[in-house]
């Protein structure tokens, strides 16, 4: 089941503080969304809104049309996993995979079982006995088994290991494939997940910084690479996102488009040109290194 998820004019205040500020975009269901912005720049706050964990009075979030909060029939079909603190939570695995069974109407209990053995989940330990990396495999694994037409995962894989957020990564591609739905994904790990994303949704200061496909947005830049001089003198007076030299070869990313004349000069000169990583752009728009 695919949803679309609409956000008009959506501002939050912290006593006084604007944490978001008149943030509108549409996404069309069955998308995988990449929410990336700087520490503090709102990702939580936002996804807390849609999730309806949060009210704010100002401005609209819809799912289908219909409002979120406190409308229960649209808050059963979104599922908002957190990296939640499970050190009161004394429940096991098991229990707390049957509570999220009978909440969420498209729970896969095959499915959330086969998760548990793919993360060597142990079924009859409670939450607060797991490792950091476990608990965050039990949140993914509540999270992909529940089926919700929106899920979000908010920076849970963070406790996870390399080769567990990979499992991660293939689990939630098949099962995106088989059974369609959105997902938000809030992450810092840009370069390691930005294969994933369908579209890039970037916050800055509270604010919207853009809302558009993967594609088109890593096409906004390009790399260069070959000798380094050659490289420098094709990269003057264009706007470079980040340079890397290795001996004599030299790869820039450059921000901009190259025209048909540059491309033709580029290749005459035995330089490659590749695509801009979505990390490098966002470096840039966010204004700082990292
Ligand atoms: N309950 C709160 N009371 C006051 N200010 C808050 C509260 N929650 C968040 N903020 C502030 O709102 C801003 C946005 O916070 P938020 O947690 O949404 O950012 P984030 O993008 O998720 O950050 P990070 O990547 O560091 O997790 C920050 O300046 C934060 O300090």
């Amino acid at each position: 089941m695919t949803v679309k998820i609409e956000a008009q004019h959506i501002s939050l205040n912290y006593k006084g503080f604007k944490a978001l500020k008149d943030i509108s975009f549409s996404i069309e269901g069955g998308k995988i969304i990449g929410l990336i912005g700087r520490n503090g720049a709102g990702k939580t706050s936002l996804l807390s809104i849609i999730s309806a964990f949060q009210y704010t009075p100002e401005g609209s979030l819809r799912v289908n049309g219909e409002e979120v909060f406190e409308n229960a029939k649209v808050m059963r079909d979104i599922a908002f996993l957190y990296d939640a603190d499970y050190s009161d939570q004394t429940e096991n695995v098991k229990d707390m995979l049957d509570t999220v069974k009978k909440y969420r109407p498209y729970y896969d209990e095959e499915y959330a079982m086969h998760l548990v053995k793919r993360f060597k989940l142990p079924l009859d330990k409670a939450a607060n006995k797991l490792s950091k990396g476990m608990q965050s495999a039990l949140n993914v694994t509540m999270g992909l088994a529940s089926r919700a037409p929106i899920t979000i995962f908010d920076e849970v894989y963070l406790g996870m290991d390399a080769p567990t957020r990979n499992i991660f990564y293939k689990e939630l591609l098949e099962d995106q494939e088989k059974h369609p739905r959105t997902f938000i994904l809030s992450t810092h790990l840009v370069s390691e997940m930005d294969y994933l994303f369908d579209e890039i949704v970037m916050i800055h200061d509270g604010k919207l910084l853009l809302h558009e496909n993967y594609g088109s947005l890593v096409e906004k830049g390009v790399s260069v690479t070959g000798h380094h001089k050659k490289v420098d003198e094709f990269v003057e007076n264009k706007e470079i996102l980040n340079e890397e030299k290795l001996g004599t070869t030299k790869s820039v990313t450059i921000f901009g488009e190259l025209s048909e004349e540059e491309l033709e000069f580029a290749r005459k000169d035995g330089l490659e040109i590749g695509p801009v990583s979505l990390q490098d752009l966002f470096i840039h728009l966010t204004g700082g290194e990292e």
